[in-house]
């Protein structure tokens, strides 16, 4: 996203928690500031696409955060996926500072990332448009965080029946790779499929979205659920699946290595006591 600002021309302003990732930005052009404040300080707009509720909120709210240098005339656009709850207490701790917030979450991965072609639930700076193919606006902060969750719950819950239908089809002699064609040309046809499937199969999971980050979507939907009384027990079976997976050690694997929880795992003979 970053790199694509970069070529566009834009005067680009990079920092991390981890240095060392921000140094292929920095060898396109970005400068480097020290911390999020001084990125704050020195740019028109900035943008955060962090883990998780806690480190947008350290990272907006903290210490040397994105508030210590916001003021009139700044914009501050998290992307990070969190929940309605935060976007709001940033926004608060942002107007406070007389700048404009904006939560951007997005849907797609590298891929789109790259090509320019996410998806950003909910935004109007032009500079999205570099980064995106389309933008929704759904009015009040907190909405775009919940339009989030509700795509990645569901993507969650996609992706669990998906690694069942797999393993299933395995199990009683079919190729997976036949499923995954004939799901391409059926009514349920989702890209995901086709992308994340054949990989699945080799039991392969090349990092996109880390697995820990799908589990803590799917976490935050089941809380704005049960918020609201709403019933998702499909959604909460298969958080735990991720659960499982994450307790696997998978957390930093993709969000496809879900499948791995519903394999059956040999253990060694329990010694009798
Ligand atoms: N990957 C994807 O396809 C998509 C991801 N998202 C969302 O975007 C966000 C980032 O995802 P992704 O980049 O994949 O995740 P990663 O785990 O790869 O990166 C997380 C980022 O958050 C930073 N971070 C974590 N904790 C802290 C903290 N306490 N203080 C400061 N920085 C911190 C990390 O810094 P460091 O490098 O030092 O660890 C890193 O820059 C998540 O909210 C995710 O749900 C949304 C759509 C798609
Ligand atoms: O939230 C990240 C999941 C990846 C995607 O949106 O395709």
């Amino acid at each position: 996203m970053a790199q694509n600002l970069i070529k566009s021309g834009c005067d680009v302003t990079v920092w991390n928690r981890t240095k060392s990732k921000c140094d292929p930005l920095i060898n396109l052009g970005a400068n480097y500031q020290s911390s999020p404040k001084e990125v704050a300080a020195n740019c028109d707009v900035t943008f955060a696409m962090v883990a998780d509720p806690e480190s947008a909120i350290d990272v907006a709210c903290g210490k040397n955060g994105v508030a210590s240098g916001m003021g009139p005339g700044k914009g501050y656009v998290d992307i990070s996926t969190v929940d309605g709850a935060t976007s709001k207490l940033i926004n608060e701790h942002i107007k406070a500072t007389g700048a404009l917030f904006l939560e951007a979450p997005v849907s797609g991965s590298k891929k789109p990332a790259e090509d320019a072609q996410l998806i950003f639930l909910k935004a109007v700076a032009p500079l999205l448009d570099i980064m995106g193919k389309s933008r929704f606006y759904f009015g009040e902060v907190g909405n775009g965080a919940a339009m989030k969750l509700l795509v990645n719950m569901i993507r969650g819950s996609m992706m669990a029946s998906f690694s069942e239908g797999i393993l299933l089809s395995k199990k009683v002699g079919l190729d997976p790779n036949g499923l995954i064609e004939v799901l391409s040309q059926s009514a349920i046809s989702a890209p995901m499929y086709s992308h994340k499937g054949p990989l699945m199969v080799k039991s392969l999971y090349p990092t996109e979205a880390p697995l820990k980050h799908q589990q803590k979507d799917i976490r935050l939907a089941l809380a704005l659920a049960e918020s609201v009384s709403q019933s998702t027990p499909v959604a909460a079976a298969a958080n735990e699946l991720f659960k499982v997976a994450k307790s696997y050690g998978l957390g930093d694997a993709d969000s496809s290595a879900v499948i791995e929880a519903l394999k059956a795992k040999s253990f060694s003979r329990l010694d009798s006591a």
